[in-house]
């Protein structure tokens, strides 16, 4: 069973108009240890065509290759060109929106860098375009597992992802991050530094630790004042139950609209106009102390 949730407006105009809306869908994908990887990509894209028109969509974490599933990572990684991303440049192209993909466990292409380990593995999102164009990927830099799992298989990314995409509401410039990443504020602050205004974090966050993910992703966004849009799995995978609770948190630190625990699409539209207020408003960044920190 699919929830929708439309997110409520921040910041309407009076005739409840937007200035300078970006529309966004963030689809809670739930699984189980049943569903072949294939299957599953291919329900996901049909939800994504059935979408009503947005600006941009956002998937979790590994939601086709499974966020714990790394006993078959090895096995199920794919290129950047592989299947999954190839069908879902289809999707884009179909809908004509920008479709940030998730994350999947990429593998090296032949002869290519394999990264300072040699694994040739990594935990990599991939932003695409309208045009089914694959426009950016981020390699996720902090890996979770405290010496299991993903530090233990996989390469860590090493490159900030910034990037700016042309909507209808005009150029918009986004972030890119993963999951435990969410831990690490001067990934964030980085972010901020470049000009990201919204950015992006798939997710795959157990449910032991949900209320970290909630109060955290309001930290970095009041913290950096952006828009902070965080998609979540949901089910139970490999023995962990996922926490769902997807959220747009904008640049004040307000939940714009989130998800509960179950599989749901959370559709809001984002007044980008509020960030350049708050900022004016109350000009937080302005009085940082870099070189008194020794920065
Ligand atoms: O930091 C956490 O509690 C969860 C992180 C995580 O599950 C991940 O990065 O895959």
């Amino acid at each position: 069973m699919v929830d929708c949730a439309a997110g409520s407006d921040v910041d309407a105009g009076r005739d409840g108009t937007r200035v300078n809306g970006l529309k966004v869908a963030l689809l809670q994908v739930s699984y189980g240890d049943d569903e072949p990887l294939r299957d599953r990509v291919e329900r996901v894209s049909q939800w994504v065509r059935g979408l009503e028109p947005t600006d941009l969509v956002l998937l979790p974490e590994l939601w086709a290759h499974g966020g714990f599933a790394s006993a078959s990572w090895r096995t199920t990684a794919e290129l950047v060109s592989g299947q999954t991303i190839a069908q879902m440049a289809s999707v884009a192209r179909e809908t004509g929106t920008w479709l940030h993909a998730g994350s999947v466990i990429e593998k090296a292409d032949e002869g290519a860098d394999r990264g300072s380990e040699g694994r040739g593995l990594w935990n990599t999102s991939v932003l695409l375009s309208p045009q089914g164009e694959v426009h950016k990927t981020y390699r996720k830099i902090h890996r979770f597992g405290f010496g299991d799992g993903e530090p233990r298989l996989l390469e860590a990314g090493t490159d900030l992802a910034v990037v700016d995409l042309e909507a209808n509401s005009g150029s918009v410039r986004v972030g890119m991050a993963t999951c435990y990443d969410l831990r690490f504020p001067e990934l964030f602050r980085q972010l901020g530094d470049q000009g990201v205004e919204v950015v992006l974090l798939p997710a795959a966050w157990p449910m032991p630790r949900v209320e970290h993910w909630r109060l955290l992703g309001r930290a970095r966004a009041l913290e950096n004042q952006t828009w902070v849009l965080q998609c979540n799995t949901a089910g139970t995978h490999s023995g962990v139950e996922m926490g769902g609770h997807s959220q747009i948190v904008a640049p004040t630190g307000e939940v714009l609209a989130e998800l509960g625990s179950g599989e749901g699409a959370l559709v809001a539209e984002l007044d980008l106009d509020l960030l350049k207020r708050v900022r004016a408003d109350f000009p937080v960044l302005a009085d940082r102390r870099l070189s008194t920190l020794g920065y």
